[in-house]
């Protein structure tokens, strides 16, 4: 199957640092590519270049064979990229329910002078994001909290909210930035299912995360960084064996150690 995100000679320096350079890789619709490396390797601005936030120094980032480098994060939403943030970006007090459909609203942006004099059309926008929202809370196993202020959830739960919000626009690429962090095991492990279950339907997983074990069980493809630069790329199993990985890892063991 054809790519549906390409990633080219991406890169981008602060000051004198080349905080990602010359990146590439590509992700097909249903499958789960992750972007590994230890601190600082770059993969955090590489996911803020793909999203819009950065613009690329150098590089180009094509979706849906459409050249979308450096597009602002609403364009890019409305044409299929969707991502969460390293910092869950939820509404603590409203309702787990309104986190979902404010995910809605942001993909219809209907008319604002309909939703001001509460027009029929504007009434029946607010159903069908309820429903579609209510939907998209038993795909994550939230529904029975729906009512319940989001604040009042566990982490974990925070965690899936966040991803129901992403799935409200639809996506057919979904970027995580380290959805398993701060998460235990079973958590873990709930968000491990949902990730795979959302890239099942064919929706194209890009994933920053920490948790090497959780990369290797869910991951078809891993992009390994080091100091901004890809040093690997590859199956799990094959990551897993890399001496250049390897060393990159021992080497920051090493620094904290002596640190
Ligand atoms: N806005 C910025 N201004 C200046 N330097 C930055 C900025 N953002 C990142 N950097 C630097 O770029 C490099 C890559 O940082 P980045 O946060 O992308 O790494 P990371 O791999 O996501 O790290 P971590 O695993 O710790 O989240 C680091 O040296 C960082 O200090």
């Amino acid at each position: 199957m054809s790519a549906l995100l390409t990633v080219e000679g991406l890169g981008i320096s602060f000051g004198g640092l080349k905080a990602v350079d010359e990146v590439g890789f590509a992700v097909r619709p249903g499958e789960i590519v992750s972007i590994i490396g230890p601190n600082g390797a770059g993969k955090t601005t590489l996911f803020n270049m793909i999203s819009g936030v950065y613009l690329p120094g150098r590089g180009r980032v094509t979706l849906n064979g459409e050249d979308v480098t450096g597009m602002e994060p609403h364009l890019l939403a409305a044409r299929g990229l969707s991502r969460t943030f390293q910092n869950l970006q939820i509404f603590q007090s409203m309702t787990v329910l309104e986190n979902v459909m404010a995910g809605f609203h942001l993909k219809e942006r209907g008319p604002v002078l309909a939703d001001l004099f509460n027009l029929p059309s504007s009434r029946r926008r607010a159903a069908e994001a309820a429903s579609g929202a209510i939907e998209l809370l038993a795909r994550v196993g939230l529904d029975k909290a729906a009512g319940r202020e989001a604040g009042n959830l566990s982490y974990g739960a925070l965690k899936r909210l966040e991803i129901a919000r992403a799935l409200a626009l639809s996506p057919r690429i979904l970027l995580l930035d380290e959805p398993a962090a701060g998460c235990n095991a079973v958590e873990t492990e709930e968000i491990d299912h949902l990730i795979a279950e959302v890239a099942r339907s064919g929706v194209a997983i890009l994933l920053v995360e920490h948790d090497m074990k959780m990369v290797m069980r869910i991951s078809n493809h891993v992009v390994v960084l080091d100091h901004g630069q890809k040093i690997a790329e590859g199956d799990p199993a094959k990551i897993s064996r890399d001496p250049a990985v390897i060393a990159a890892y021992l080497g920051t063991e090493a620094a904290d150690a002596e640190g």
